[in-house]
């Protein structure tokens, strides 16, 4: 068991502590905001009662489980005192995480590892002298309590035996860390989601075809051989030389990047930010509650189901 602190209580944050939490470790949580901190543990609690009663965590435990395993603190240096690892999951804000990282140098217990969630940044420059030798990005997928994967990129000062460490926690959760030997911006699945994101926010800027015409195309074209057969099972079973001559032909050319998407631009300006303000690329009217439960629920299905068929791709492939 570890101590261990989430700085950050908002969409990866509360489900970080509920993580940590049920791989057996004694978690405080904090967040500048104390609404989205006490809103925490609400979706805390929600997001454990649909795992246990889909079998993704154990049956006896109870929000009183999670209230012993999870404090929630308003005070930085309280949430970090005597914390083993303090996972960063604040806003993809460097200059935020530069000022965090400043005041952790000053309260957190000289050995604490610092793990960053952050999706893209290369934060090590962020972080001060001292934290180097335990620094490093931990990097998860929405929601973490159901996505095994978890990027780490050790910093460039950071001990061999700290990164281990955490990696080892990890892997002792029955998570999946894939280790980076140094930062790429991205890592490998978010690079290759970002590339995604690009071509779909293309087609839709474009008006080649509506988002859900295009999130249609996703899971009835691609998302089925995904789990099986990855990229390069797939482009096995399609033959080389074809993927050879796609190349060669220069089929694809990937949009120029932007650095932004006037239909995105426009959602956020009217205020459709997405599930928790009842609408974004979709309206979504239920309560978010609801609506987190929903997708946890079908996650769960998918994520028992691969387990029962197996993947023909990957580390763990049994082709
Ligand atoms: N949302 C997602 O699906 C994913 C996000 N990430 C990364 O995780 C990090 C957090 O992202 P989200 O949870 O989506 O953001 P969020 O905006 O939902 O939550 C961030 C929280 O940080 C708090 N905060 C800001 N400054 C703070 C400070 N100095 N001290 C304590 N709390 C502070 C805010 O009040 C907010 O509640 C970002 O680096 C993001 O790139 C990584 C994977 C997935
Ligand atoms: O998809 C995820 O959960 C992560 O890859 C993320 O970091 C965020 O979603 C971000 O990259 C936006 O896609």
């Amino acid at each position: 068991m570890a101590r261990v602190a989430v700085i950050g209580a908002g969409t990866m944050g509360h489900a970080l502590a509920l993580v940590f939490a049920l791989g057996g470790h004694r978690v405080r949580l904090t967040d500048s905001n104390p609404e989205t901190l006490a809103k925490a543990q609400g979706l805390m609690e929600t997001a454990l009662a649909t795992l246990v009663e889909g079998g993704e965590a154990p049956k006896d435990w109870t929000s009183g489980h999670l209230a012993q395993a999870v404090t929630r603190h308003e005070s930085l240096e309280e949430a970090v005192d005597g914390a083993e690892l303090i996972v960063e999951a604040i806003i993809e804000v460097p200059e935020a995480k530069r000022a965090l990282y400043e005041r952790l140098d000053a309260c957190a217990p000289p050995d604490a590892a610092i793990a960053s969630n952050t999706s893209h940044l290369d934060v090590f420059p962020l972080i001060p002298a001292a934290r180097q030798r335990r620094a490093m990005i931990a990097h998860w997928y929405t929601p973490p309590y159901l996505v095994d994967l978890v990027d780490m990129i050790p910093g460039p000062q950071c001990e061999p035996a700290a990164f281990e460490q955490v990696f080892g926690m990890l892997k002792a959760m029955g998570k999946q860390p894939l280790g980076l030997k140094k930062f790429v911006p991205g890592y490998v699945a978010n690079r290759i989601q970002a590339a995604i994101g690009l071509e779909v926010q293309h087609l839709l800027d474009e008006g080649v075809a509506t988002a859900p015409e295009i999130d249609a195309a996703i899971i009835h074209g691609l998302a089925l051989r995904l789990p099986i057969l990855g990229y390069y099972a797939k482009a096995d079973f399609t033959g080389l030389p074809l993927m050879q001559a796609v190349g060669r032909n220069k089929s694809y050319t990937p949009p120029e990047p932007r650095g932004s998407s006037p239909v995105l631009d426009r959602l956020v300006a009217e205020g459709r930010t997405g599930v928790l303000a009842g609408a974004g690329y979709y309206d979504w009217p239920d309560d978010p509650a609801k609506l987190f439960e929903a997708r946890d629920r079908r996650l769960i299905a998918l994520k028992q189901a691969m387990r029962e068929i197996g993947t023909m791709a990957g580390l763990e492939r049994d082709a």
